[in-house]
């Protein structure tokens, strides 16, 4: 016990403690079905290695009771190897989106093929070679024999179910929740074993020595269990990806899905599987990755389908506000934003002038495809036929495009000051409602549809209302970081009435964006952010669980930005260099989620 007491319990509550902020039901059950399933297999087998008496534990070390001739100290550490090894699984996993790796499912790269025809064959040799040793040969390969032919068989298994889907996960995912624990243990058994904790009989071991007195037997057993704890969960996670993938096939998914469900997921053949889906969930993951490291951060927080369809509404904001900000011309400009209005109205109705909007009930979806097709490029296709129009709310999408058609005003040809839109502070006001408070709307609609049926019409007013201060508050942080970048490329969204109090104007700040006024003005923008985030804060308590933590995640990732540039007033953002530090958006990930 004391070994437990030394080095695995404190390891278990470190672990718990770091993976604590992102554990979520789903975690917890598969952990338990894992424990339950590896101490039900290796129960029978532990206890006939004692019977046999290949192992045996000097009775002056182990005390207390025995289950089966297998002390408790031994069942206990079942549950604890378990236990560690699932936790640093997830904690290497949990940044991943699991859904885009189904794409090795079908059609995969030959690469993939080989590798799991090979895997599948080492295993195979190595059950059957297990068997000889064990008992062909018995004697001093009796143990190492055991063990293969125990746990190779195990790992054949869930190498048929999920091997593709385990070789598609980048190696950090897979390859180091394996060795970081097998290396602990075996570091750990070396110490054990080197004062007599258990011993394995001479007569039916190797009696070889991976480095100091860790027999080859119990290397190997440390590095399978844990290969196949990890196997395992990813099994677990590959169903899952594809119950959370496929609307299709799984119209409504709890909070945590059911056995019954994850089975299921497990029988429906892979030809139902919908691969466009899966390439554009990937596409999606790139742009975030490629455009928002505060978003991509906040990303692996979320779970399930909630996380699947922000990406998915991050790809479709993103590639349309590209979309306007690539265009060389305000006519190309206008164009967009019409083909962006005709898109939605494939699906929804709008009535401009009440400010309504009523989802269309038959959406011709060849139609709408073809006209994808014709009328956007390649790299726009998948961001719009994946949006997710058929949970999100058409009023805010039409907004979101009012706010780029504002945008559109800043390249009007005309040297007018029609050419600068934030004339007022209202203006500035509209304006970030349209292109951030509406993302706000978005984004509170999708936890609602997820997890929030139990949600009142009065709380969920109240909510949507702070989401939309919330959004504001956010744009704001924006513009004060972007104010320079801004003024590079023509556009000025300070308040034309602000710069007139100290005597500018938007071309004076487009000549002089490090003007000493400026660095005033982003005091000001930042003031009134946090004034907002101050009203609105509160009121995301009341987001239903599930969404809750991650979204405060995602804000207080973005407000972070405002307070480093509170705390550096004349810093200016230069390309390519987070203004965020990774350690401090970890920091503020965690008090976040601690705090929801
Ligand atoms: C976790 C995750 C994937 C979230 C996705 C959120 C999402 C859909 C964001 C869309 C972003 C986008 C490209 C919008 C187009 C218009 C625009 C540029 C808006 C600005 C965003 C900045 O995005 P960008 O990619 O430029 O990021 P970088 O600065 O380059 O890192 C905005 C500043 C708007 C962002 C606004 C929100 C996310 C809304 C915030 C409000 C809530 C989450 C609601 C809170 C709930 C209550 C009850 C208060």
């Amino acid at each position: 016990m004391t070994s437990h007491l030394k080095y695995t319990i404190p390891l278990a509550v470190l672990l718990t403690g770091v993976a604590y902020p992102i554990l979520n039901r789903v975690h917890f059950y598969q952990i338990l079905a894992l424990i339950v399933i590896a101490f039900t297999a290796t129960l029978p087998w532990d206890s006939h290695l004692i019977k046999t008496g290949v192992w045996t534990y000097p009775s002056e070390v182990v005390i207390g009771p025995k289950w089966l001739g297998i002390p408790y100290e031994e069942l206990f550490f079942f549950i604890i190897q378990t236990y560690i090894t699932s936790l640093i699984y997830i904690l290497f996993n949990q940044p991943l989106l699991h859904a885009q790796y189904l794409k090795s499912q079908r059609n995969a790269p030959t690469w993939i093929n080989l590798t799991k025809l090979g895997g599948g064959l080492i295993l195979a040799g190595l059950s059957a070679l297990g068997g000889y040793l064990a008992f062909g040969i018995a004697g001093e390969f009796t143990y190492l024999g055991l063990i293969l032919v125990w746990a190779c068989p195990f790992a054949l298994i869930t190498w048929i179910l999920a091997g593709k889907f385990i070789i598609s996960l980048p190696w950090m995912c897979t390859v180091l929740p394996v060795l970081l624990p097998t290396t602990y243990l075996w570091l750990v058994d070396e110490l054990a074993l080197g004062r007599g904790t258990w011993s394995i009989e001479s007569g039916t071991k190797l009696g070889r020595c991976l480095f100091g007195v860790l027999e080859i037997e119990e290397a190997t057993f440390f590095l399978v269990t844990n290969m196949l704890i990890v196997f395992g969960l990813a099994t677990f996670d590959q169903y899952l990806a594809v119950i959370y993938s496929f609307p299709h096939l799984f119209p409504e998914v709890p909070q945590a899905p059911s056995p019954l469900m994850l089975l299921q997921g497990r029988f429906k053949g892979t030809s139902s599987y919908d691969m466009e889906r899966i390439r554009g969930i990937k596409e999606a993951v790139i742009r975030l990755k490629a455009k928002s490291r505060s978003f991509y951060f906040a990303s692996s927080v979320f779970t399930g389908r909630l996380r699947i369809d922000l990406v998915l509404l991050y790809s479709f904001c993103r590639m349309a506000d590209d979309l306007i900000d690539d265009a060389t011309t305000h006519e190309e400009m206008m164009t967009w934003v019409t083909k962006l209005y005709r898109f939605l109205d494939f699906y929804y109705d709008r009535d401009a002038t009440a400010g309504e909007t009523t989802r269309r009930k038959k959406v011709n979806q060849l139609e709408v495809d073809k006209f994808i097709v014709t009328e956007f490029p390649p790299s726009a296709k998948s961001a719009l036929k994946l949006l997710p129009t058929d949970i999100l709310p058409g009023h805010p999408l039409y907004l979101l495009i009012d706010g780029f058609k504002m945008d559109a005003q800043f390249r009007t040809e005309k040297n007018t000051t029609d050419r600068f839109p934030i004339k007022e502070e209202k203006d500035l006001i509209q304006y970030s409602l349209c292109v951030a408070g509406t993302i706000g709307e978005l984004c509170v609609s999708l936890i609602v549809y997820h997890f929030g049926s139990s949600c009142s019409p009065v709380a969920l007013n109240a909510m949507l209302d702070a989401s939309r201060q919330m959004g504001i508050a956010l744009q704001y942080v924006n513009i004060a970081r972007d104010i320079q970048v801004d003024a590079k490329i023509g556009r000025v969204y300070l308040p034309m009435s602000w710069l007139k109090e100290v005597d500018l104007t938007p071309e004076k700040i487009i000549q002089d964006p490090l003007c000493p006024e400026t660095f005033m003005f982003r005091e000001r923008l930042l003031d009134e952010a946090f004034r907002l985030w101050t009203y609105a804060r509160p009121l995301m308590n009341g987001l239903p669980d599930g969404g809750r933590g991650p979204m405060v995640v995602a804000v207080e990732n973005y407000m972070e930005i405002g307070r480093i540039l509170r705390e550096n007033p004349r810093r200016v953002r230069t390309v390519g260099k987070a203004t965020v530090p990774v350690s401090r958006r970890a920091w503020v990930t965690i008090k976040a989620l601690i705090s929801a």
